[in-house]
């Protein structure tokens, strides 16, 4: 699938690239345009094949195939140390027995600086990942994950790469902590103008940081986007599903009008197809499901079901239903139904405009 575009400046092209380990092919064709300054986020089951692309844009492994294309010149033949990126992994690569300020020097001194200059970009660089002042003589060892986490990043950006990759750098690092560095890694990401390429598994991490999402399914790119795009307007069954809980129904034309699907039988529904399909699949997720009140708006389509099961997910209800036996996910914000009971029927419905079309 050619995920390039066009009509801004890249920094990074993909060309049909592949990768295959004794003839399994672990990245399948991929084409992709990696716009300057952008936070792209790859994102996939285990296995798809994340790793290994980021591995062949940081120059640690080659495509079996294809380009890697950066400002306009083929990099694969460069080796990982001459190339302007730089990886930041999960499990830090930092030098046990170095200080803080040690670590981040490291590529100054290899560089050849002064040590009078690495100093004074040290405490630069710990400022901008916000590390206390007197942090510069203490023992990496002796810092907290969440600290190290910090040192890793200002160390990466000690090697002023152009573009910084990313593998699954928060995924060690406890939930509240978490979400701090994500924030900061995304004013990091502003305030540095340089390019960043991230994996994570939390699709959370992920529509919150990146300007575009790439998902990918068994070493091929299914599908690039916005956030919104990915989550709303999913090319095909398996995104839909990836990206969060979703109803998911087969539905077809009916002769006279209207449509039905095997899975709500009985129930006529109302759809805007999207281009002039007759047969396929909608997805409606479960925050787009209404409660049809006797006396609230009627939605384009309204099923009766019975309430399987509740969660309390924080700000968040989590209803399981089913419609027959088919189950049917509702979300709403906490406490909006404190008055169903576990087997009542519940009336819920959604608009013609909320059921995304999507290829099996
Ligand atoms: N050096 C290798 N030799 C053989 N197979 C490999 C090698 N590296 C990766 N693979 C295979 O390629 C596929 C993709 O691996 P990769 O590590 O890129 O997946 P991933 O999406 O990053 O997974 P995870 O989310 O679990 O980290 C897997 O089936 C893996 O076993």
């Amino acid at each position: 699938m050619d995920t390039r575009g066009s009509g801004y400046k890249s920094i990074l092209d993909l060309v049909n690239v592949e990768r295959s380990f004794e003839g399994f092919q672990a990245v399948k064709s991929v084409n992709l345009r990696i716009k300057q300054n952008e936070f792209f986020t790859i994102v996939g089951p285990s296995g798809s094949g994340k790793t290994t692309m980021l591995k062949m844009l940081a120059g640690m492994d080659q495509p079996t195939r294809g380009d890697i294309v950066l400002n306009g010149q083929s990099i694969n033949s460069l080796a990982a140390d001459q190339r302007p990126t730089c990886m930041v992994f999960q499990f830090l690569a930092l030098f046990p027995h170095m200080t803080v300020g040690q670590n981040i020097e490291f590529p100054m001194k290899m560089r050849g600086e002064s040590p009078e200059q690495r100093q004074e970009t040290a405490h630069r660089l710990m400022a901008m990942v916000r590390l206390p002042e007197d942090y510069y003589g203490k023992s990496v060892m002796k810092c907290s994950g969440g600290e190290r986490q910090r040192v890793a990043i200002a160390r990466a950006f000690a090697y002023d790469p152009e573009i910084l990759l990313f593998d699954e750098p928060l995924s060690a690092i406890d939930a509240k902590l978490r979400k701090t560095l994500q924030k900061e890694l995304k004013e990091l990401h502003r305030q540095s103008g340089k390019t960043f390429i991230y994996i994570t598994h939390s699709l959370e991490e992920a529509m919150f940081m990146s300007d575009r999402i790439g998902v990918m399914c068994r070493g091929e790119l299914v599908q690039v986007g916005t956030p919104e795009d990915i989550y709303m307007r999913p090319r095909n069954r398996f995104v839909a599903e990836f990206m969060g809980d979703t109803n998911i129904f087969d539905v077809r034309a009916l002769p006279g009008g209207g449509w039905e699907s095997k899975a709500l039988p009985g129930v006529s529904l109302t759809l805007v197809p999207k281009d002039k399909e007759l047969e396929g699949f909608v997805m409606v997720r479960p925050e787009r499901m209404q409660v049809v009140l006797p006396d609230g708006p009627m939605p384009d389509n309204v099923i009766d079901c019975q309430v399987q099961d509740k969660f309390e997910m924080g700000a968040r209800d989590q209803y399981e239903l089913v419609f027959q036996h088919h189950p049917i996910s509702l979300e709403l914000p906490h406490g909006s139904l404190s008055e169903v009971t576990i087997g009542s029927t519940l009336r819920l419905g959604w608009n013609a405009a909320d059921a995304v079309f999507v290829t099996e």
